[in-house]
Protein backbone atom coordinates (compact mmCIF):
# COMPACT_ATOMS: atom_id res chain seq x y z
CA UNK A 1 0.00 0.00 0.00
CA UNK A 2 1.46 3.48 -0.84
CA UNK A 3 0.20 5.94 1.19
CA UNK A 4 1.95 9.38 0.05
CA UNK A 5 5.07 10.07 -2.49
CA UNK A 6 8.54 8.03 -2.65
CA UNK A 7 10.26 9.23 0.62
CA UNK A 8 13.24 7.21 -0.56
CA UNK A 9 14.41 6.47 -4.16
CA UNK A 10 17.00 4.05 -4.31
CA UNK A 11 18.22 3.56 -8.30
CA UNK A 12 20.80 0.87 -9.52
CA UNK A 13 22.86 0.97 -5.97
CA UNK A 14 25.95 -1.05 -5.76
CA UNK A 15 27.85 -2.14 -3.15
CA UNK A 16 31.13 -3.90 -4.02
CA UNK A 17 34.44 -5.01 -0.79
CA UNK A 18 37.38 -5.58 -1.69
CA UNK A 19 38.81 -5.78 1.25
CA UNK A 20 38.53 -9.80 1.44
CA UNK A 21 40.96 -10.72 -0.97
CA UNK A 22 42.60 -14.07 -0.22
CA UNK A 23 46.85 -14.02 0.22
CA UNK A 24 47.18 -16.15 -2.75
CA UNK A 25 45.61 -13.73 -4.83
CA UNK A 26 47.93 -11.03 -3.71
CA UNK A 27 51.07 -13.57 -3.98
CA UNK A 28 50.50 -14.13 -7.67
CA UNK A 29 49.06 -10.31 -8.71
CA UNK A 30 45.80 -11.98 -9.40
CA UNK A 31 43.76 -8.94 -10.15
CA UNK A 32 41.53 -8.60 -6.44
CA UNK A 33 37.59 -9.97 -7.31
CA UNK A 34 35.10 -8.00 -5.23
CA UNK A 35 32.34 -9.14 -3.22
CA UNK A 36 29.55 -7.76 -5.32
CA UNK A 37 27.14 -7.59 -1.91
CA UNK A 38 24.66 -4.72 -3.31
CA UNK A 39 24.74 -5.21 -7.27
CA UNK A 40 22.50 -2.77 -8.72
CA UNK A 41 19.21 -2.84 -7.06
CA UNK A 42 16.29 -0.26 -7.73
CA UNK A 43 13.42 0.95 -5.46
CA UNK A 44 11.19 3.18 -3.72
CA UNK A 45 10.16 3.42 -0.43
CA UNK A 46 6.38 5.54 0.29
CA UNK A 47 6.15 8.14 3.01
CA UNK A 48 4.01 6.03 6.11
CA UNK A 49 5.32 2.73 5.04
CA UNK A 50 6.78 -0.30 6.17
CA UNK A 51 9.17 -2.23 3.66
CA UNK A 52 10.06 -5.54 4.37
CA UNK A 53 13.64 -6.38 2.31
CA UNK A 54 13.78 -9.89 3.06
CA UNK A 55 16.33 -13.05 1.57
CA UNK A 56 19.10 -15.86 3.25
CA UNK A 57 21.31 -14.76 5.14
CA UNK A 58 24.44 -12.76 2.94
CA UNK A 59 22.18 -11.91 0.17
CA UNK A 60 23.17 -8.18 0.78
CA UNK A 61 20.66 -6.76 3.05
CA UNK A 62 22.54 -5.44 5.97
CA UNK A 63 24.87 -3.66 3.00
CA UNK A 64 21.84 -2.11 1.38
CA UNK A 65 20.22 -0.54 4.14
CA UNK A 66 23.50 0.67 5.69
CA UNK A 67 24.77 1.90 1.78
CA UNK A 68 21.41 4.15 1.62
CA UNK A 69 21.92 5.96 4.44
CA UNK A 70 25.70 6.39 4.16
CA UNK A 71 27.17 4.28 7.07
CA UNK A 72 28.46 2.77 4.15
CA UNK A 73 30.53 4.46 1.01
CA UNK A 74 28.36 3.46 -1.96
CA UNK A 75 30.48 1.74 -5.08
CA UNK A 76 27.75 3.25 -7.40
CA UNK A 77 24.01 4.37 -7.92
CA UNK A 78 21.93 7.07 -6.57
CA UNK A 79 19.43 7.43 -3.41
CA UNK A 80 17.36 10.32 -3.06
CA UNK A 81 15.66 11.53 0.38
CA UNK A 82 13.31 13.93 0.08
CA UNK A 83 14.02 14.37 -3.07
CA UNK A 84 17.70 15.05 -2.59
CA UNK A 85 20.94 13.48 -4.06
CA UNK A 86 21.87 11.47 -0.47
CA UNK A 87 25.35 10.69 -1.62
CA UNK A 88 26.06 14.57 -2.44
CA UNK A 89 24.81 16.26 0.81
CA UNK A 90 27.15 17.97 2.77
CA UNK A 91 27.59 20.34 6.02
CA UNK A 92 24.40 21.58 7.51
CA UNK A 93 21.81 19.48 4.41
CA UNK A 94 24.15 16.07 5.59
CA UNK A 95 23.16 16.98 9.70
CA UNK A 96 19.75 17.27 8.62
CA UNK A 97 19.55 13.69 6.28
CA UNK A 98 21.74 11.87 9.75
CA UNK A 99 18.75 13.06 12.32
CA UNK A 100 15.89 12.42 9.46
CA UNK A 101 17.29 8.92 8.66
CA UNK A 102 18.33 6.76 11.91
CA UNK A 103 18.91 2.84 12.24
CA UNK A 104 18.35 -0.13 14.91
CA UNK A 105 20.12 -3.23 14.83
CA UNK A 106 19.70 -6.39 15.25
CA UNK A 107 21.61 -7.25 18.71
CA UNK A 108 20.82 -4.97 21.72
CA UNK A 109 23.69 -6.67 23.46
CA UNK A 110 26.71 -5.35 21.51
CA UNK A 111 24.84 -2.09 20.32
CA UNK A 112 24.59 -0.32 23.54
CA UNK A 113 27.62 1.20 25.45
CA UNK A 114 28.13 -0.93 28.56
CA UNK A 115 29.36 1.84 30.49
CA UNK A 116 26.87 4.50 30.00
CA UNK A 117 23.64 4.83 31.50
CA UNK A 118 20.53 4.27 29.78
CA UNK A 119 19.52 8.15 30.12
CA UNK A 120 22.97 9.04 28.23
CA UNK A 121 22.45 6.13 25.69
CA UNK A 122 19.18 7.69 24.31
CA UNK A 123 20.09 11.31 25.26
CA UNK A 124 23.95 11.13 23.20
CA UNK A 125 21.97 11.63 19.61
CA UNK A 126 20.16 14.97 21.21
CA UNK A 127 23.66 16.23 23.05
CA UNK A 128 25.52 15.12 19.34
CA UNK A 129 23.02 17.08 17.40
CA UNK A 130 22.91 20.17 19.58
CA UNK A 131 18.86 19.41 20.65
CA UNK A 132 17.30 21.87 23.18
CA UNK A 133 18.76 22.60 26.42
CA UNK A 134 20.17 20.49 28.78
CA UNK A 135 16.70 20.78 30.13
CA UNK A 136 14.49 19.72 27.85
CA UNK A 137 16.83 17.05 26.80
CA UNK A 138 16.48 15.15 29.89
CA UNK A 139 12.83 15.93 29.55
CA UNK A 140 12.98 14.16 26.48
CA UNK A 141 14.41 10.90 27.25
CA UNK A 142 12.42 10.65 30.33
CA UNK A 143 9.30 10.72 27.68
CA UNK A 144 11.19 8.34 25.41
CA UNK A 145 11.62 5.59 28.00
CA UNK A 146 8.00 6.04 28.70
CA UNK A 147 6.88 5.26 25.29
CA UNK A 148 8.50 2.36 24.16
CA UNK A 149 7.37 0.62 27.71
CA UNK A 150 10.22 1.29 30.21
CA UNK A 151 10.11 3.62 32.94
CA UNK A 152 11.91 7.44 33.47
CA UNK A 153 12.89 6.07 36.84
CA UNK A 154 15.20 3.76 34.76
CA UNK A 155 17.11 6.90 33.41
CA UNK A 156 20.61 5.89 35.44
CA UNK A 157 20.37 2.65 35.02
CA UNK A 158 22.87 0.44 32.87
CA UNK A 159 22.24 -2.03 30.02
CA UNK A 160 23.06 -5.29 32.10
CA UNK A 161 20.61 -4.66 34.47
CA UNK A 162 18.09 -5.23 31.43
CA UNK A 163 16.48 -8.09 29.46
CA UNK A 164 16.80 -8.34 25.50
CA UNK A 165 13.42 -6.91 25.02
CA UNK A 166 14.49 -4.18 27.41
CA UNK A 167 17.34 -3.41 25.43
CA UNK A 168 15.93 -3.54 22.19
CA UNK A 169 13.40 -1.06 23.44
CA UNK A 170 16.57 1.59 24.38
CA UNK A 171 17.86 1.29 20.87
CA UNK A 172 14.61 2.00 19.27
CA UNK A 173 14.25 5.04 21.93
CA UNK A 174 18.10 6.02 20.82
CA UNK A 175 17.05 6.24 17.22
CA UNK A 176 13.50 8.17 17.80
CA UNK A 177 15.51 10.89 20.40
CA UNK A 178 16.09 12.96 17.31
CA UNK A 179 12.69 12.77 15.81
CA UNK A 180 13.29 11.14 12.51
CA UNK A 181 11.49 10.63 9.44
CA UNK A 182 12.69 7.05 8.47
CA UNK A 183 13.99 4.20 9.94
CA UNK A 184 16.35 1.43 9.02
CA UNK A 185 15.53 -1.51 10.96
CA UNK A 186 18.24 -4.06 10.57
CA UNK A 187 16.63 -7.88 12.23
CA UNK A 188 15.11 -6.01 15.03
CA UNK A 189 13.89 -8.71 16.56
CA UNK A 190 16.03 -11.56 15.37
CA UNK A 191 17.93 -11.60 18.97
CA UNK A 192 15.09 -11.73 21.09
CA UNK A 193 13.17 -14.65 22.08
CA UNK A 194 10.25 -15.20 20.34
CA UNK A 195 7.87 -14.40 23.18
CA UNK A 196 8.91 -10.65 23.15
CA UNK A 197 9.63 -10.47 19.51
CA UNK A 198 5.63 -9.65 18.99
CA UNK A 199 5.61 -7.14 21.81
CA UNK A 200 8.61 -5.08 19.90
CA UNK A 201 7.20 -5.53 16.59
CA UNK A 202 3.62 -3.88 18.26
CA UNK A 203 5.77 -1.64 19.56
CA UNK A 204 7.61 -0.60 16.37
CA UNK A 205 3.64 -0.57 14.28
CA UNK A 206 2.13 1.90 17.23
CA UNK A 207 5.59 4.41 16.97
CA UNK A 208 4.98 4.59 13.18
CA UNK A 209 1.58 5.75 14.13
CA UNK A 210 2.55 8.08 16.78
CA UNK A 211 5.57 9.90 15.11
CA UNK A 212 4.64 9.45 11.44
CA UNK A 213 7.93 7.13 10.24
CA UNK A 214 8.57 5.90 7.39
CA UNK A 215 10.27 2.32 7.11
CA UNK A 216 13.09 -0.31 5.90
CA UNK A 217 12.53 -3.24 7.71
CA UNK A 218 15.23 -6.01 7.00
CA UNK A 219 14.81 -9.71 7.90
CA UNK A 220 15.39 -13.22 7.00
CA UNK A 221 12.12 -13.96 8.99
CA UNK A 222 8.90 -13.77 6.44
CA UNK A 223 6.08 -14.23 9.00
CA UNK A 224 7.89 -11.10 10.71
CA UNK A 225 7.76 -9.60 7.53
CA UNK A 226 4.14 -10.64 6.99
CA UNK A 227 3.13 -9.21 10.16
CA UNK A 228 4.38 -5.61 9.44
CA UNK A 229 5.28 -4.83 6.23
CA UNK A 230 3.00 -3.08 3.18
CA UNK A 231 5.31 -3.99 0.50
CA UNK A 232 7.85 -6.72 0.53
CA UNK A 233 11.55 -6.63 -1.80
CA UNK A 234 13.16 -9.93 -2.20
CA UNK A 235 16.81 -10.23 -2.25
CA UNK A 236 19.03 -13.11 -3.87
CA UNK A 237 22.54 -12.65 -4.11
CA UNK A 238 22.88 -8.58 -4.33
CA UNK A 239 19.61 -7.69 -6.50
CA UNK A 240 15.90 -7.75 -5.95
CA UNK A 241 14.23 -10.42 -7.72
CA UNK A 242 10.34 -9.49 -6.72
CA UNK A 243 8.54 -6.39 -5.19
CA UNK A 244 5.00 -6.66 -3.95
CA UNK A 245 2.32 -5.58 -1.65
CA UNK A 246 3.11 -8.09 1.38
CA UNK A 247 -0.68 -9.87 0.53
CA UNK A 248 0.21 -10.11 -3.21
CA UNK A 249 3.87 -11.49 -2.68
CA UNK A 250 2.62 -13.93 -0.12
CA UNK A 251 -0.37 -14.96 -1.47
CA UNK A 252 0.64 -15.50 -5.22
CA UNK A 253 4.44 -15.22 -5.44
CA UNK A 254 6.24 -14.79 -8.96
CA UNK A 255 9.59 -15.72 -8.29
CA UNK A 256 10.19 -19.44 -7.76
CA UNK A 257 13.04 -18.45 -5.12
CA UNK A 258 10.07 -16.35 -3.09
CA UNK A 259 8.08 -19.48 -3.52
CA UNK A 260 10.98 -21.43 -2.34
CA UNK A 261 11.16 -19.04 0.29
CA UNK A 262 7.99 -19.02 1.36
CA UNK A 263 7.84 -23.27 0.92
CA UNK A 264 10.64 -23.19 3.91
CA UNK A 265 8.29 -21.38 6.70
CA UNK A 266 7.11 -24.14 8.48
CA UNK A 267 3.32 -24.64 8.71
CA UNK A 268 0.76 -24.80 11.42
CA UNK A 269 -2.14 -26.98 9.29
CA UNK A 270 -1.62 -30.33 8.68
CA UNK A 271 -2.72 -30.39 5.54
CA UNK A 272 -0.89 -27.72 4.55
CA UNK A 273 2.61 -29.05 5.99
CA UNK A 274 1.77 -32.33 3.90
CA UNK A 275 1.55 -30.70 0.47
CA UNK A 276 4.68 -31.28 -1.73
CA UNK A 277 7.61 -28.94 -1.07
CA UNK A 278 9.96 -27.32 -3.44
CA UNK A 279 13.27 -28.11 -1.78
CA UNK A 280 15.79 -25.22 -2.88
CA UNK A 281 18.70 -27.69 -4.41
CA UNK A 282 22.67 -26.60 -3.57
CA UNK A 283 24.14 -23.52 -1.95
CA UNK A 284 23.83 -19.83 -2.47
CA UNK A 285 26.96 -19.24 -4.95
CA UNK A 286 29.66 -16.57 -4.11
CA UNK A 287 28.89 -13.23 -4.76
CA UNK A 288 32.26 -12.82 -6.26
CA UNK A 289 31.58 -14.60 -8.86
CA UNK A 290 27.77 -15.01 -9.79
CA UNK A 291 26.08 -17.24 -12.24
CA UNK A 292 25.24 -15.65 -15.26
CA UNK A 293 21.82 -14.58 -16.60
CA UNK A 294 19.32 -15.27 -13.67
CA UNK A 295 21.83 -15.52 -10.50
CA UNK A 296 18.87 -17.92 -8.82
CA UNK A 297 18.95 -20.61 -11.89
CA UNK A 298 21.87 -22.98 -10.54
CA UNK A 299 18.89 -23.31 -7.81
CA UNK A 300 15.68 -22.85 -9.73
CA UNK A 301 13.21 -26.05 -9.48
CA UNK A 302 11.90 -24.14 -12.72
CA UNK A 303 15.05 -23.39 -14.99
CA UNK A 304 13.34 -23.25 -18.67
CA UNK A 305 15.11 -25.32 -21.26
CA UNK A 306 15.58 -24.07 -24.69
CA UNK A 307 12.65 -24.28 -27.25
CA UNK A 308 12.07 -27.81 -28.01
CA UNK A 309 13.00 -30.10 -26.07
CA UNK A 310 10.89 -32.72 -24.97
CA UNK A 311 12.41 -33.41 -21.57
CA UNK A 312 10.54 -33.19 -17.80
CA UNK A 313 11.27 -30.57 -15.46
CA UNK A 314 13.27 -32.01 -13.00
CA UNK A 315 14.96 -34.05 -15.32
CA UNK A 316 16.51 -30.80 -17.04
CA UNK A 317 17.45 -29.18 -13.66
CA UNK A 318 19.28 -32.44 -13.03
CA UNK A 319 21.40 -32.14 -16.58
CA UNK A 320 21.43 -28.23 -15.67
CA UNK A 321 23.46 -29.58 -12.03
CA UNK A 322 25.20 -31.95 -13.74
CA UNK A 323 26.98 -29.43 -16.13
CA UNK A 324 27.21 -27.17 -13.51
CA UNK A 325 29.11 -29.64 -11.28
CA UNK A 326 31.42 -30.95 -14.05
CA UNK A 327 31.93 -27.34 -14.58
CA UNK A 328 33.05 -26.26 -10.92
CA UNK A 329 35.09 -29.77 -11.28
CA UNK A 330 32.97 -31.12 -8.20
CA UNK A 331 33.09 -34.23 -9.68
CA UNK A 332 35.12 -37.40 -8.04
CA UNK A 333 36.53 -39.45 -10.12
CA UNK A 334 38.42 -41.66 -8.09
CA UNK A 335 35.35 -42.61 -5.95
CA UNK A 336 33.27 -44.30 -9.39
CA UNK A 337 35.36 -46.89 -9.58
CA UNK A 338 34.70 -48.59 -6.10
CA UNK A 339 35.43 -52.09 -7.46
CA UNK A 340 38.62 -51.41 -8.46
CA UNK A 341 37.37 -52.70 -11.91
CA UNK A 342 38.81 -49.83 -14.20
CA UNK A 343 41.60 -47.14 -13.78
CA UNK A 344 39.98 -44.24 -14.24
CA UNK A 345 42.34 -41.30 -12.17
CA UNK A 346 44.30 -40.11 -14.77
CA UNK A 347 41.70 -40.45 -17.47
CA UNK A 348 39.46 -43.72 -18.42
CA UNK A 349 41.40 -45.74 -21.16
CA UNK A 350 39.30 -46.39 -24.57
CA UNK A 351 38.17 -49.97 -23.44
CA UNK A 352 37.30 -48.83 -19.40
CA UNK A 353 35.36 -45.87 -20.88
CA UNK A 354 31.82 -47.63 -21.53
CA UNK A 355 32.18 -49.27 -18.04
CA UNK A 356 33.19 -46.21 -16.47
CA UNK A 357 30.41 -43.83 -18.40
CA UNK A 358 28.02 -46.02 -17.03
CA UNK A 359 28.92 -46.01 -13.25
CA UNK A 360 29.44 -42.30 -13.48
CA UNK A 361 25.74 -41.93 -14.80
CA UNK A 362 24.61 -43.93 -12.00
CA UNK A 363 26.01 -41.89 -9.39
CA UNK A 364 25.52 -38.27 -10.69
CA UNK A 365 21.63 -39.02 -11.91
CA UNK A 366 18.54 -40.17 -10.45
CA UNK A 367 16.45 -39.77 -13.93
CA UNK A 368 15.25 -41.93 -16.13
CA UNK A 369 16.71 -40.51 -19.37
CA UNK A 370 14.58 -40.83 -22.82
CA UNK A 371 16.90 -42.27 -25.54
CA UNK A 372 17.60 -39.47 -27.10
CA UNK A 373 18.76 -37.40 -24.08
CA UNK A 374 20.46 -40.80 -22.72
CA UNK A 375 22.66 -40.39 -25.97
CA UNK A 376 24.18 -36.88 -25.36
CA UNK A 377 24.96 -37.87 -21.92
CA UNK A 378 27.04 -40.59 -22.46
CA UNK A 379 28.84 -38.79 -24.91
CA UNK A 380 29.63 -35.92 -22.43
CA UNK A 381 30.46 -38.64 -19.87
CA UNK A 382 32.48 -40.25 -22.02
CA UNK A 383 34.22 -37.26 -22.13
CA UNK A 384 34.52 -37.24 -18.26
CA UNK A 385 36.36 -40.00 -17.70
CA UNK A 386 38.81 -39.65 -20.58
CA UNK A 387 39.64 -36.33 -18.24
CA UNK A 388 37.99 -33.71 -20.77
CA UNK A 389 35.86 -31.65 -18.78
CA UNK A 390 35.74 -28.57 -20.40
CA UNK A 391 34.55 -31.19 -23.34
CA UNK A 392 31.71 -32.97 -20.98
CA UNK A 393 30.51 -29.59 -20.54
CA UNK A 394 30.61 -28.08 -24.16
CA UNK A 395 28.92 -31.07 -24.97
CA UNK A 396 26.22 -30.53 -22.50
CA UNK A 397 25.52 -26.79 -22.85
CA UNK A 398 25.64 -27.36 -26.89
CA UNK A 399 22.04 -29.32 -25.88
CA UNK A 400 20.66 -27.95 -22.62
CA UNK A 401 21.86 -24.36 -22.43
CA UNK A 402 19.33 -22.11 -21.04
CA UNK A 403 17.96 -18.53 -21.66
CA UNK A 404 18.15 -18.13 -17.82
CA UNK A 405 22.41 -18.51 -17.89
CA UNK A 406 22.54 -16.47 -21.63
CA UNK A 407 20.15 -13.56 -20.11
CA UNK A 408 19.41 -11.20 -17.19
CA UNK A 409 16.47 -10.75 -16.40
CA UNK A 410 15.34 -7.27 -15.75
CA UNK A 411 12.92 -6.62 -12.65
CA UNK A 412 10.65 -4.36 -14.55
CA UNK A 413 8.01 -1.84 -13.84
CA UNK A 414 4.60 -1.90 -11.74
CA UNK A 415 3.09 -2.97 -8.62
CA UNK A 416 4.23 -6.16 -7.77
CA UNK A 417 7.29 -6.61 -10.68
CA UNK A 418 9.51 -9.92 -10.89
CA UNK A 419 13.05 -10.46 -12.50
CA UNK A 420 12.27 -13.85 -14.19
CA UNK A 421 11.90 -15.17 -17.43
CA UNK A 422 9.27 -17.59 -16.69
CA UNK A 423 7.50 -13.95 -16.87
CA UNK A 424 8.64 -12.34 -19.58
CA UNK A 425 9.30 -12.81 -23.50
CA UNK A 426 10.16 -16.75 -22.21
CA UNK A 427 7.33 -17.49 -20.79
CA UNK A 428 5.46 -17.67 -24.13
CA UNK A 429 6.87 -20.54 -25.54
CA UNK A 430 7.18 -22.21 -22.04
CA UNK A 431 4.35 -23.91 -20.30
CA UNK A 432 4.72 -20.79 -17.99
CA UNK A 433 3.89 -20.02 -14.17
CA UNK A 434 -0.08 -21.11 -14.86
CA UNK A 435 1.20 -24.85 -14.79
CA UNK A 436 2.87 -24.38 -11.53
CA UNK A 437 0.87 -26.25 -9.13
N1 LIG B 1 33.04 -5.45 5.26
C1 LIG B 1 32.90 -6.44 4.41
N2 LIG B 1 33.95 -6.92 3.71
C2 LIG B 1 33.81 -7.92 2.82
N3 LIG B 1 32.65 -8.55 2.57
C3 LIG B 1 31.56 -8.14 3.24
C4 LIG B 1 31.62 -7.08 4.21
N4 LIG B 1 30.36 -6.89 4.71
C5 LIG B 1 29.58 -7.80 4.10
N5 LIG B 1 30.28 -8.54 3.23
C6 LIG B 1 29.77 -9.61 2.36
O1 LIG B 1 28.72 -9.06 1.59
C7 LIG B 1 27.68 -10.01 1.41
C8 LIG B 1 26.38 -9.41 1.93
O2 LIG B 1 26.45 -9.29 3.36
P1 LIG B 1 25.25 -8.67 4.21
O3 LIG B 1 25.64 -8.69 5.65
O4 LIG B 1 24.82 -7.38 3.62
O5 LIG B 1 24.09 -9.74 3.98
P2 LIG B 1 22.74 -9.95 4.77
O6 LIG B 1 21.73 -10.36 3.76
O7 LIG B 1 22.42 -8.74 5.58
O8 LIG B 1 23.08 -11.18 5.69
P3 LIG B 1 22.94 -11.35 7.26
O9 LIG B 1 21.47 -11.41 7.52
O10 LIG B 1 23.65 -12.64 7.54
O11 LIG B 1 23.60 -10.13 7.86
C9 LIG B 1 28.12 -11.27 2.15
O12 LIG B 1 28.71 -12.13 1.21
C10 LIG B 1 29.14 -10.74 3.14
O13 LIG B 1 30.09 -11.74 3.43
Amino acid sequence: MSVGDPLVRVDDLRKYFWEHDSLLDRLFGDEPVPVRAVDGVSFEIYEGETLGLVGESGCGKSTAGETMVRLQEPTDGRVEFDGEPVFALEGEALDAFRRAVQIVFQDPFSSLDPRMTVGDTVREPLDVHGVGTERERRDRVRDLLERVGLSADQFDRYPHEFSGGQRQRIGIARALAVEPEFVVLDEPTSALDVSVQAQVLNLLDDLQDEFDLTYLLISHDLSVIRHVCDRVAVMYLGEIVEIGPVDELFGAPKHPYTRALLESVPRASTDERERDRETLAGDVPSPRDPPSGCRFRTRCPMVIPPEGLDIERETYRELMTLRERIERRDVSLETVDTDEQFDIDDGASDEDVPAATAALKDRLLESELPPRHEAVVDEALAELTAGNWAAAADRLRAEYESVCEREAPGLGDGSHPVACHLHGAAAERTDGPSSWT
